[in-house]
């Protein structure tokens, strides 16, 4: 399968790595600075479950040099989606289905209405990574899974192939039935975790030794809730309950991709996520005040 990666950062490059590691075809789609930074030190990938190193990735900068696309992994921060209009229509132009995997869920309505709802799949990641001061990706987390589907049924071909394609790939690949309900399983969980570590600019231990602090973020899952079930997605108190267990199941030293990027002084996605959030529910004519409060806090910061 000929894949396109589209925002090869921490999440991207770790998994379009992996892809071509087990032999798959891959092109990176870079800006000008990563595309320097990886001719020079090639892409690296440092994990726990086996370190990687491409020396020679294949770069584009233009996306029109690129002859054949199946598939684009969309990897960018919400803040950049924008920006990836054009060439992600030049792939679809060639017959490129595209797979999101950002964090959130307006980008899936925002990408359908640009590019059609035939070329937008429905997928999400579990990976704690982050890129070092030389480009590599350190992954640390012990799962790096990800999670496909499709949002409507001609696209259960590309499924297929995107499931051949990872079978011997390292890391976890899942085809699942109900990918819109797990986009918001994830969308639940992020907005809490990411939330309550950057606002309170603490990693989790610190907000589970508190149960003050942690009432927060379980508000946070409760009002995530109300709005998937204003919009029909089925999300459930044991969803909530599942989500709050995983809060409580994570390390001490656990944080968020967001804190961290609020560590490291850079953009955060408060925006994509806690902000989308609130034009959803102000569409559906719904409050949601904690996660008001916390986007409010988080702001500054942004
Ligand atoms: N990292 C993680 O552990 C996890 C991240 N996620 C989600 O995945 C998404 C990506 O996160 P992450 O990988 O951490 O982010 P990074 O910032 O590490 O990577 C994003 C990459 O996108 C590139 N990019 C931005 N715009 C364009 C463009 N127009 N064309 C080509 N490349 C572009 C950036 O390149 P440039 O250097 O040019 O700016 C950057 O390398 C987010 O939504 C995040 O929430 C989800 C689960 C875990
Ligand atoms: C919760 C986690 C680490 C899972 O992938 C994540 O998505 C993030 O912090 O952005």
């Amino acid at each position: 399968m000929k894949i396109v990666v589209v925002g090869a950062g921490a999440l991207g490059a770790y998994f379009g790595a992996r892809w071509q590691e087990a032999g798959q075809d891959v092109t990176f789609l870079v800006r000008p600075k990563r595309a320097d930074q990886l001719r020079k030190n090639g892409l690296r990938i440092k994990s726990r479950e086996g370190d990687y190193q491409l020396e020679r990735p294949v770069l584009v900068e233009d996306a029109g040099e690129i002859q054949q696309a199946d598939l684009v992994l969309l990897a960018v921060k919400g803040y950049h989606l924008e920006g990836t209009m054009e060439p992600l229509q030049v792939l679809v132009d060639k017959g490129a289905k595209v797979l999101p995997v950002l964090n959130g869920i307006e980008h899936i309505s925002i990408l359908q209405k640009r590019l059609g709802k035939d070329a937008v799949l429905g997928g999400l990641s579990f990976i704690i990574s982050t890129l070092d001061e030389q480009g590599g990706v350190e992954h640390t987390s012990p799962f790096h899974d990800l999670v496909f589907g499709p949002l409507n049924p001609e696209q259960e071909e590309i499924c297929r192939e995107i499931a051949a394609a990872s079978e011997t790939a390292n890391f976890s690949a899942r085809w699942s039935e109900d990918i819109e309900t797990d986009m918001w399983k994830k969308y639940m969980f992020i907005t809490s975790f990411s939330g309550i570590t950057t606002a309170a600019d603490l990693p989790i231990g610190s907000i589970k030794k508190h149960p003050e602090t942690f009432a927060v973020a379980k508000a946070m899952l409760e009002e995530m809730k109300q709005l998937a079930n204003k919009k029909q997605v089925d999300l459930t108190d044991d969803h909530v309950e599942q989500a709050t267990q995983q809060l409580n199941g994570l390390d001490d030293a656990a944080t968020s991709s967001m804190h961290q990027d609020r560590r490291k002084g850079i953009s955060l996605e408060v925006e994509h996520l806690h902000g989308g959030a609130l034009r959803l529910a102000a569409k559906e004519q719904i409050e949601l005040p904690t996660i008001r409060a916390i986007y409010g806090l988080i702001k500054p910061f942004a």
